[in-house]
């Protein structure tokens, strides 16, 4: 169990996979599966969801010391570090994350990936791509509510990585066995610290690559399309 109870971790030879374990993650979680959950109640869910899970994912954010003054006196604290967090939403699902993201970290800058799986090769297309050219000393967070097979995320992780992102955390709502070998084994190498914080891992991806039980496509029920 990591730290109370709060975390455990998915053995994976290399990638630091973490579950989130807490009563109001696995409340919603059940309510955002529930195929009568309409779009708005979707929406306002993700939307708790990645806050909650993002106060785990951030445990390793940068800070740096400095000290202020209260009306009484001075003290010495601790302010979140320069150059600020990369936050990267992968379009369409990832924006349905991203409020969650920004309300909890402000400062930090957004960059976006738009990606589509290809639904009959499962090959994740890149149709639109706003991030900084240079990441060097950046701390980057992905988000995507869905961690299928992992083509998605693993190519948009390899865009910050050969930006000189120091290390990737990626936030999703469920991830499938599949996408985390997947992910385990394209990074295995990069000498970079890649790391996935989830609400639930799964049990396997069906014939047509969705997540089991799962929650159907994420992007289509946060966006109404039928
Ligand atoms: O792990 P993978 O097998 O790559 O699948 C996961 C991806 O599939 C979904 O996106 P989709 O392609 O449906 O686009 P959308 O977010 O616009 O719906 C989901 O939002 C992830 O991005
Ligand atoms: O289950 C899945 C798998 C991929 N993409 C989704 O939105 N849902
Ligand atoms: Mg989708």
């Amino acid at each position: 169990m990591g730290a109370d109870g709060a975390w455990h971790k998915i053995p994976l030879p290399f990638m630091e996979t973490l579950v989130v374990d807490h009563p109001l993650v696995a409340h919603k979680l059940t309510a955002l599966r529930d195929v009568r959950t309409d779009s708005p109640t979707f929406r306002r869910l993700a939307d708790e969801l990645v806050t909650l899970l993002a106060y785990e994912a951030t445990r390793d954010v940068r800070v740096t010391e400095v000290s202020v003054e209260t009306p009484v006196a001075t003290a010495r604290g601790l302010r979140l570090a320069k150059p600020y967090p990369l936050v990267v939403p992968i379009l369409r699902a990832g924006l349905g994350m991203l409020d969650g993201m920004t309300r909890l970290l402000p400062t930090a800058e957004v960059g976006f990936l738009g990606m589509i799986r290809n639904e009959s090769t499962l090959q994740a297309e890149t149709y639109a791509t706003r991030l900084p050219d240079d990441l060097s000393g950046r701390q980057c967070f992905v988000v995507d509510p869905m961690l299928a097979t992992g083509g998605t995320l693993a190519a948009a992780v390899q865009f910050l990585l050969d930006r000189g992102a120091i290390d990737v955390t990626a936030i999703c709502l469920l991830a499938a066995p599949e996408g985390l070998a997947h992910m385990d084994k394209v990074f295995a190498g990069s000498g970079k610290p890649v790391r996935v914080v989830t609400a639930a891992l799964d049990e396997r991806l069906n014939e047509n690559g969705y997540i089991v039980p799962g929650l159907g496509d994420a992007g289509d029920r946060l966006y109404g399309v039928v």
